[in-house]
């Protein structure tokens, strides 16, 4: 892999990794989306029949996997907060990139969505709750952190390219 993306549901990681790939010819790799495929289900129902422990087997089966992969990889939201998935990414030597968001946004954003079962399950208050208390997590793994609140993807995304300019010349330098 040759950077991944970390941070709470509606971060922006899937999007934000979508345009980065793009604009640096790399490999999108979407953590949710290799288990759906993996699983042929979608979350909702994986949730559903196999409950969260079993969706949280398949993201730690599937996250070392792709960690094999080159390319940008999205994380689910709560991919860091299994211990097993924290330590192979706080492990790791590729750039890890916090999308940080306020619980505001993020409920903007993704409120009213359906394909989130902890979104339904928690409600607002319980989602905004289980954010700060995974926020040290995200913290701990991240390189660079971005407050995404004010930025377009777009504008994210640049930012992140800019960053990886400036540390591949700085590794270049030294
Ligand atoms: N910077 C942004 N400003 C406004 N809206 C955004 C921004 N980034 C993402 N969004 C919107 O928020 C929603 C969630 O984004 P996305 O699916 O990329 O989040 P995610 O971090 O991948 O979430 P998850 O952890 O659940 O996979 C989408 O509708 C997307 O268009
Ligand atoms: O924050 C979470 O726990 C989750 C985030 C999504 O990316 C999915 O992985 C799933 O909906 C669970
Ligand atoms: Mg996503």
């Amino acid at each position: 892999m040759d950077l991944i993306l970390v941070g709470f549901m509606g971060a922006g990681k899937t999007t934000v990794s979508g345009i980065l790939a793009d604009d640096l010819a790399l490999a999108q790799r979407d953590l949710d989306d290799l288990i759906t495929d993996a699983a042929g289900q979608t979350i909702p129902e994986i949730f559903a029949s196999r409950g969260e422990s079993g969706f949280r087997a398949l993201e730690t089966q599937t996250l070392r996997a792709a960690l094999q992969q080159p390319g940008i990889l999205a994380t689910g939201g709560g991919t860091p907060v299994q211990d097993a998935n924290f330590a192979v990414l706080q492990d790791t030597d590729v750039p890890v990139v916090l999308l940080d968001a306020t619980p505001e946004s993020i409920l903007t954003r993704i409120g009213g969505d359906t394909n989130r079962p902890l979104v339904q399950q928690l409600g607002p208050r319980g989602l905004s709750e289980l954010q700060a208390q995974r926020n040290p997590r995200y913290h701990a793994l991240a390189d660079l952190v971005i407050a995404t609140d004010d930025l377009t993807p777009e504008e994210i995304a640049a930012q992140i390219k800019a960053w990886l300019i400036n540390r591949a010349g700085e590794a270049e330098r030294a």
